[in-house]
């Protein structure tokens, strides 16, 4: 195993606090979380805490001031009022549960689709959502009293289903935020499934802003339950805060403590939660970190026709790659191999079409690129046109992608070690325990010196180049045989590009790895490269070995590029050696 130099330290950025804590550290958030604990318990042990059944009634009793008996006075049937407090708040606890649970249960699964995969999903939930928002809540809630009966839990479950397009826009908008971000195409070049991005990375993005959105839902449904009930639309044979408001409002004179002990129980509630839910929200834009975007979503790539030839490593033939329905052709008929074991840099200035050619190799063109002719394989086994299930086994597991912006291809709110031991059991079906040691094997093995705690670590407590080195052990993590490097040095400052470079050259011979190497700079097709290929709007104009380009480069262009190559920094001389006029 080579030894490697000049390793940079992890950045020192503060220890990451966690939401919660950051409410603990809010002194609002923390009374509110105490009011709610303190009214939950009370509702949980109100047949411990009540002096008496909250339907038992007497004459002696009836307005009974507050005593040792009715520690909150009587009401006008002789009822105890504290007794009717805690008993009622079960109902009134429940009934916005459950209006919450429905709203959930049907925004959360649809934002989810409609935010990730979009189209007519999208599109026709969309529809329904704005429906149901122009519906008028309290009438549709009358209407179906009628059919249903006047049963408060049926109106929290109808109205649960009028709350539904507020979790559903919610999580919609924010998983749409997140689904073009580098780390979501990461996940995808993985071979991670939609169903596991969704789970794990999108789940988690919507985690925060939808307890936040459930507090203070959760405060309205208390209060329109109130309100049911007060406008007489509950079981009046129940006790709830809603009927003892009622009742308190038709005895406001006599007795005005039968409404101000509900009134008081429903404003703290919701004060609290309302007040939970602000302090979640500080939370949670203290801690946003704004990764970067791609320029587009991506797609899987459409079928190509022709067979798959030849039988190197990867075989791209004639591959044409276009834009706005075939229209803008981007990429015109590139044909290109990688043997076992060797290094193929695709050279050319920005815009040439080098991205769009690793892209079709790994099915994932931006929304609106389709590959409209050509044929992809890699050993002999056609990729162009295979299943979506069929290239998840193909990507992550045999061919390995480094990115050009490491940071952004790390999702922020995982631990490093979590992400990378994630892609290994999902390809190699290791356990927990055994994935983690693999990682911190490959942690070690990449040049980071303190795997264990890089491996604890969030993406933001380290630098770009070792989250490089982390995004190039996720790459070589499942033994690949053939990894795509697009532009992996370009984001880093100089001095980490050199010691990426060798990390790469050593890993590469080491596992005998074939790799596509996408760069514009020569330079480094100087340190790493076999053959080149140099490309130009979208064609290939020369190909041969790398010292043959360099010492007789043929087309123009390959010149330019080369000269401009010495105008910068001189090429580092590890395979190709650069004669002293300028010219390679
Ligand atoms: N999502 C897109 N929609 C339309 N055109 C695109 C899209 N992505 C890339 N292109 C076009 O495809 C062409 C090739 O782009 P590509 O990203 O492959 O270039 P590149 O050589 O990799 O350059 P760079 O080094 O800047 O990434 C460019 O003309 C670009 O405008």
């Amino acid at each position: 195993m080579s030894q490697l130099v000049s390793i940079p330290a992890p950045t020192a950025v503060p220890a990451r606090r966690g939401v919660i804590s950051k409410v603990l550290h809010d002194p609002l958030g923390v009374i509110s979380l105490v009011v709610l604990v303190l009214i939950l318990l009370a509702t949980v042990l109100a047949a411990v805490l009540a002096p008496q059944d909250p339907a038992r009634s007497s004459l002696d009793d009836i307005f009974a001031p507050i005593s040792a008996a009715h520690p909150l006075g009587g009401d006008s049937a002789g009822r105890d009022l504290l007794s009717r407090l805690l008993y009622g708040a079960q109902v009134s606890l429940l009934g916005a549960t459950i209006a919450l649970l429905t709203s959930l249960v049907i925004g959360l699964p649809a934002g989810l689709i409609a935010g990730y995969y979009g189209r007519t999903f999208d599109s026709v939930s969309s529809w329904t959502s704005n429906l149901l928002q122009a519906l008028p809540a309290i009438i549709v809630l009358l209407a179906l009293r009628t059919v249903f009966g006047p049963s408060i839990w049926t109106s929290m479950v109808i109205f649960g289903v009028i709350l539904s397009p507020g979790a559903f826009r919610l999580v919609r908008a924010t998983v749409s935020g997140v689904r073009n971000e580098l780390y979501i195409d990461a996940a995808l070049v993985s071979g991670l499934s939609d169903t596991r991005i969704i789970a794990r990375h999108m789940l988690r993005v919507v985690r925060g802003p939808l307890i936040m959105h459930s507090a203070m839902v959760l405060a309205i449904c208390i209060n329109i339950q109130a309100g049911l009930e007060f406008l007489g639309f509950g079981d009046p044979q129940t006790a709830s805060w809603g009927s003892m408001l009622n009742e308190g409002f038709l005895n406001i004179f006599q007795a005005p403590q039968m409404l101000f002990w509900p009134g008081l129980a429903l404003f703290l509630t919701s004060a609290a939660l309302a007040l939970v839910a602000s302090s979640l929200r500080d939370a949670l834009q203290a801690g946003a970190v704004k990764p970067v975007r791609r320029r587009g979503s991506v797609k899987v790539a459409p079928a190509g026709d022709g067979a798959a030839p030849s039988d190197a490593l990867l075989s791209v033939r004639d591959l044409r790659v276009a834009y706005s329905g075939g229209s803008v052709e981007v990429v015109h008929g590139v044909s290109l191999d990688v043997a076992h074991g060797e290094v193929v840099g695709l050279v050319g200035e920005s815009g040439s079409g080098k991205t769009q050619v690793a892209l079709s190799v790994l099915g994932l063109l931006p929304t609106g690129g389709e590959v409209t002719s050509g044929a992809v394989a890699l050993a002999g086994e056609r990729l162009l046109g295979r299943s979506a299930s069929f290239l998840r086994t193909v990507r992550g597991r045999r061919i390995g992608y480094i990115p050009q912006e490491p940071l952004s291809n790390l999702d922020p709110s995982f631990r490093i070690g979590n992400q990378l031991s994630e892609v290994v059991r999902v390809h190699l079906g290791l356990s927990r325990a055994a994935a983690r040691d693999r990682v911190l094997d490959l942690l070690a093995r990449v040049g980071i010196p303190d795997p264990a705690r890089t491996y604890r670590a969030f993406p933001h407590e380290i630098s770009g180049g070792m989250a490089q080195r982390v995004l190039i052990a996720g790459a070589v993590s499942c033994d690949p045989e053939l990894l795509i490097a697009d532009e992996p040095t370009t984001a880093l400052d100089v001095t980490v590009q050199a010691d990426i470079l060798d990390l790469l050259r050593d890993l590469q011979q080491e596992k005998g790895l074939g790799v596509l190497f996408v760069t514009h700079d020569f330079g480094v097709v100087a340190d790493i490269c076999d053959r080149v290929l140099v490309m130009r709007q979208g064609e290939i104009v020369e190909n041969g070995p790398a010292q043959a380009i360099f010492d007789t480069p043929r087309h123009d262009y390959t010149r330019s590029l080369l000269g401009s190559m010495l105008d910068g920094r001189p090429a580092r001389l590890a395979r190709v050696k650069v004669t002293g006029d300028g010219r390679a």
